[in-house]
């Protein structure tokens, strides 16, 4: 039987962080865990491969042409830390293998010095990177407070040599946490905790992604109204907090930044 769809339906497609993943570097074509959700990124990279707007101006860092099958990862894993360093989550969805890709590719660019892999927890609250953090200002950052010491181990890549084509990265294993991490690339780091202090409601707002704030300038961000003790304390430490209705959106169990994708970043 014909199908009743020219595109099968695509319920996730309102995620428009994870079928691509802009970097300072260049673009990241994601490789889906689920099949379900492969026909997004097929969708997004011929917008980006065809449309004048986009055409000529992206630089594209993973797949390697031809590469078959390709390792997964998925935007929401990806992290612009900084001009110079990305974080990227392994997780349930982005494969090791990938990421070290990524990170030769990102390095041989030159723009990124520093790639850090950080290893997540096999747990519904932490599907992606993304989910567990998120860089609100110069110096502060939401975070799902479970996540700073549950990661208990990070890789660090940075370049060792390169001559032409010839790229060869260097991968330190640091027994260090997330937290760590964050305080390394993030000077006089500031960190505002969901739930309010409360672990028990920080756990429950990471059932409505809590940390996954969309921060639409400094310390201003876009939350699920849902999430009050969240919010609360964002508005404590002064942060402006836009409430959205989240009754139906947070059911795709994803938050508001999930739902975006810089396409450039201001200057700051
Ligand atoms: N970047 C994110 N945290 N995205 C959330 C995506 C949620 C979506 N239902 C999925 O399972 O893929």
């Amino acid at each position: 039987m014909d199908s009743a769809f020219i595109l099968p339906p695509s319920p996730n497609l309102y995620f428009q962080r994870d079928p691509i993943a802009l970097t300072p570097g260049g673009v990241i074509f994601s490789s889906m865990k689920m099949e379900g959700r492969q026909r997004e990124a097929d969708l997004l990279r011929s917008i980006f491969e065809r449309h004048p707007l986009f055409k000529d101006a992206v630089h594209p860092l993973f797949p390697a042409a031809g590469q078959n099958p390709v390792p997964s990862i998925e935007g929401g894993d990806v992290i612009v830390l900084s001009k110079e360093a990305v974080a990227i989550g392994n997780s349930e969805r982005t494969d090791a293998k990938a990421i070290y890709q990524v990170a030769k590719a990102l390095l041989a660019e030159g723009t990124v010095q520093r790639v850090y892999e950080v290893h997540l927890p096999e747990k519904r609250q932490y599907m992606h990177l993304d989910t567990v953090f998120t860089i609100l200002d110069e110096n502060l950052v939401l975070t799902y407070p479970d996540a700073l010491n549950a990661v208990l181990q990070t890789s660090l890549y940075t370049l060792k040599s390169q001559e032409g084509d010839k790229v060869h990265i260097k991968r330190e294993v640091l027994k260090e946490s997330l937290l760590t991490v964050l305080e390394r690339e993030i000077p006089h780091l500031d960190i505002i905790h969901t739930g309010n202090g409360n672990p028990e409601y920080a756990m429950r707002e990471q059932w409505f992604d809590g940390a996954n704030v969309f921060a639409i300038g400094a310390r201003r961000v876009i939350s699920y109204n849902r999430n009050k003790h969240t919010n609360r304390a964002l508005r404590n430490v002064g942060v402006e907090v836009l409430e959205i209705p989240s009754s139906e959106l947070s059911r795709g169990l994803g938050g508001p930044r999930c739902m975006t994708m810089p396409l450039s970043r201001a200057k700051v």
